[in-house]
């Protein structure tokens, strides 16, 4: 039923240098709005239409397992246009093995909510997924009734959902390792606050906050609201149910936009980005925060942004933790930075689509960089002149779009050739991200 593009990819693809970019990309939908609107859709009363959906494996396999689930959806045709019929709080199917890929946003909250249902259900992924911790989650989700067992490795997936007995009136939750766990018992809380409030709390450090906004936001919208104290406890009161908003519209991803952003300000643009601006609900947009410090000029309206370069990049020393995904494409900038550059507190890079803190040092290295890797750190001295290189993206789509940057000539360092192995792995956030950075790239030429 869906007709998710499939982009045929081959082994590598080489990038030459790039002298300039320049132009105006439009952003596929956001991954982190794209699922949670999807599952909530499919828990609410009524029904939905979702314009400008993300099309990726991240989304295909939330629709595909809503399908399994009994939940009702349609795609129009030659469009990101979804309806999906909403199943009140409860899905109709009460058995399945689902398949979850690697998809952090698909697997955390879909375990929570189905085991607030209960059921019979096995979800599994990818290998990595299976490396991916989710141990918070579960703990959290049994000590209040749920029965999830592991059917492999203690911690991680794949796991079991059986029928507990839910009875909670206040959770406890760890936040130092994904902001996913709390993500998911926040959209899980109202079937479980049928008769009384449900309180969740955050144990220790929470990282990656901006997420949490998104999620409170987008519930809101399907018209549930969160009491909160600060970032320590989150309260749901009793009987409130998700309601459709009728029509819900997926901003550009703020993820996404970090390469063209970046590309904008080491190769001169102006580089403009639609689908993300001053209005974004994304923590990520804060990625332009990074970029100003390091001497880039911005641009903004409602629903765009535009980076071009103001000359020789500057280093950078800061803290990430708010932005992890899109501090990557940072360490890559940081190549064509006048001096040393360091990004903070990023630890959770480790537990992602691969270890990208050692993944990040390896193939920078590769370009000539001297790196250092700490437990929670990355310090990129950037070299004199790139070095060609082949860089392996160990399925990784960000690891494959942030290095295509190390082609462009900047304002301190020329560009290399660069050749980016397995490129298909982008498909789990942007099928088609090649051939838009293809486009900026020859836009020069006209
Ligand atoms: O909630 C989300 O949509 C996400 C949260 C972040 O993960 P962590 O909370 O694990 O850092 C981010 O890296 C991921 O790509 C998407
Ligand atoms: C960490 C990521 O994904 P996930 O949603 O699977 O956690 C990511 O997209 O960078």
């Amino acid at each position: 039923m869906s007709t998710q593009r499939t982009q045929h990819y081959p082994h590598y693809i080489d990038l030459h240098p790039v002298a300039h970019v320049r132009g105006t990309v439009r952003l596929p939908g956001s991954k982190s709005i794209s699922n949670r609107t999807l599952l909530l859709a499919a828990l609410a009363g009524g029904t939905t239409q979702i314009h400008d959906l993300l099309a990726s494996d991240d989304t295909l396999v939330m629709l595909m397992a809503l399908k399994q689930l009994g939940v009702v959806w349609e795609q129009k045709e030659g469009s990101q246009t979804y309806t999906v019929h909403g199943s009140n709080g409860s899905f109709p199917v009460h058995q399945a093995d689902l398949f979850m890929g690697n998809a952090g946003t698909a697997i955390r909250p879909l375990t929570a909510a189905l085991a607030a249902m209960g059921g019979d259900y096995t979800l599994h992924g990818v290998a990595r997924m299976h490396e991916r911790p989710i141990g918070d989650l579960v703990d959290a989700l049994n000590a209040v009734g749920t029965r999830i067992a592991y059917t492999g490795v203690a911690g991680y997936p794949p796991l079991h959902i059986q029928r507990g007995q839910v009875h909670t009136q206040r959770m406890q939750v760890r936040g130092n390792v994904s902001s996913q766990f709390l993500t998911a018992l926040l959209m899980a809380a109202p079937l479980m606050a049928k008769h009384d409030a449900v309180t969740i709390e955050v144990i220790g450090e929470l990282i990656s906050k901006p997420y949490i906004e998104i999620t409170l936001n987008l519930m809101q919208r399907f018209g549930v609201t969160v009491e909160r104290d600060g970032w320590q406890s989150f309260t749901v009161a009793a009987g409130q149910h998700y309601q459709s908003p009728h029509s819900i519209h997926v901003e550009g991803d703020a993820s996404s936009a970090s390469y063209f952003l970046a590309a904008g300000a080491i190769a001169g643009g102006p580089l403009r980005v639609e689908g993300v601006g001053k209005d974004s609900i994304q923590g990520d947009v804060r990625f332009v925060e990074a970029l100003q410090q390091m001497g880039v000029k911005i641009a903004m309206g409602d629903n765009w942004i535009e980076s071009s370069s103001n000359g020789v990049l500057k280093a950078i020393d800061a803290d990430f933790n708010h932005i992890p995904d899109a501090a990557m494409t940072i360490a890559v900038a940081a190549l064509y930075a006048d001096g040393p550059s360091t990004l903070r507190n990023i630890a959770s890079w480790r537990v992602k689509e691969t270890d990208r803190l050692s993944a990040m040092a390896t193939e920078l290295r590769k370009l000539g960089a001297i790196i250092e890797e700490g437990s929670d750190y990355l310090r990129v001295t950037p070299p004199s002149q790139l070095q060609p290189a082949t860089i392996d993206t160990y399925d990784d789509h960000r690891m494959a779009m942030c290095f295509s940057l190390a082609s462009l000539d900047g304002a301190a360092r020329r560009g290399t050739t660069v050749r980016i192995n397995d490129p298909k792995c982008v498909a789990k956030t942007f099928p088609d991200y090649f051939n838009v950075f293809a486009q900026i790239a020859e836009q020069t030429l006209l």
